[in-house]
């Protein structure tokens, strides 16, 4: 487990003259479960795409350690990704022709690493994610469950300290949209990975423990919730 904060100040992006971002502070400690919140067009994609190092925001910085996310080129950008940072989107964009062992694999072999060795620790997260017998199937043959836990243990076969989603959910049914959010839930617990996650919906907010909440590419709320709140919270 990481012990590295990653530290937002003053983040301001515009998509034309359209802001998305109007002045955004966060401190996001190690281990926390941050759910991003906020009606549609707050901000909240735009928010953690900037986080993870997918954009560059117009003006402020975002700092891990003593790495410069915001002031880091394309490429380096894109090794922390592969690397510390694993990000999970809506539809997994897993790669049709790759069978889930090998879309697992892919980024410890980009980053140089044996097949073999990639392939047997690929297969190791399959199993952790509880889809260990779909290792030969392309993504075509799974269900979005299954494809999405493919997804997520490729976020996370790097060891990755933080892992960003972006309305991971969103094209699950409930059941699913639960099962990968108790993986989640357990990650977090138990490996202690750093988790922040955008959504619009209550159910899935209710799995943080910090709720940021936007407004117009503000933080209109940021709230801290132990466990009996969070119950409380999903009970609201
Ligand atoms: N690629 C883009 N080009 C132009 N405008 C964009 C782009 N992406 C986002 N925007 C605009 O920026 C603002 C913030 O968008 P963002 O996607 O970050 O909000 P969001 O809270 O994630 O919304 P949603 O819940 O609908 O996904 C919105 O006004 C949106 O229309």
């Amino acid at each position: 487990m990481s012990t590295t904060p990653l530290i937002a100040t003053g983040l301001r992006h515009a998509y034309g003259n359209r802001p998305a971002l109007a002045g955004i502070d966060l401190r996001i400690e190690p281990g926390d479960f941050v759910v991003i919140t906020g009606a549609s067009g707050s901000g909240k994609s735009t928010l953690l795409h900037a986080l993870a190092g997918v954009i560059v925001p117009d003006a402020g910085s975002v700092r891990f350690g003593d790495v410069s996310v915001s002031g880091a080129s394309e490429e380096a950008r894109s090794a922390l990704r592969r690397t510390r940072f694993g990000v999970l989107f809506q539809f997994g964009q897993l790669v049709e022709e790759l069978t889930a062992v090998e879309n697992v694999a892919l980024p410890l072999l980009l980053g140089g690493m044996p097949r073999r060795t990639a392939e047997a620790r690929a297969g190791e997260w399959l199993g952790r994610v509880g889809v260990a017998e779909v290792a030969g199937q392309v993504p075509g043959e799974l269900s979005g469950g299954q494809a999405q836990r493919v997804a997520l243990a490729r976020a996370l076969v790097s060891e990755a300290d933080i892992l960003f989603a972006d309305e991971p959910t969103g094209a699950l049914d409930s059941l699913a949209a639960e099962a990968v959010m108790d993986l989640l839930s357990e990650l977090n617990a138990d490996l202690g990975a750093t988790i922040v996650l955008v959504t619009h919906e209550p159910r899935v907010a209710a799995y943080g423990r910090t709720e940021v909440h936007l407004r117009d590419g503000r933080i209109d709320t940021l709230s801290s919730y132990g466990q009996d709140d969070v119950i409380a919270q999903a009970l609201r």
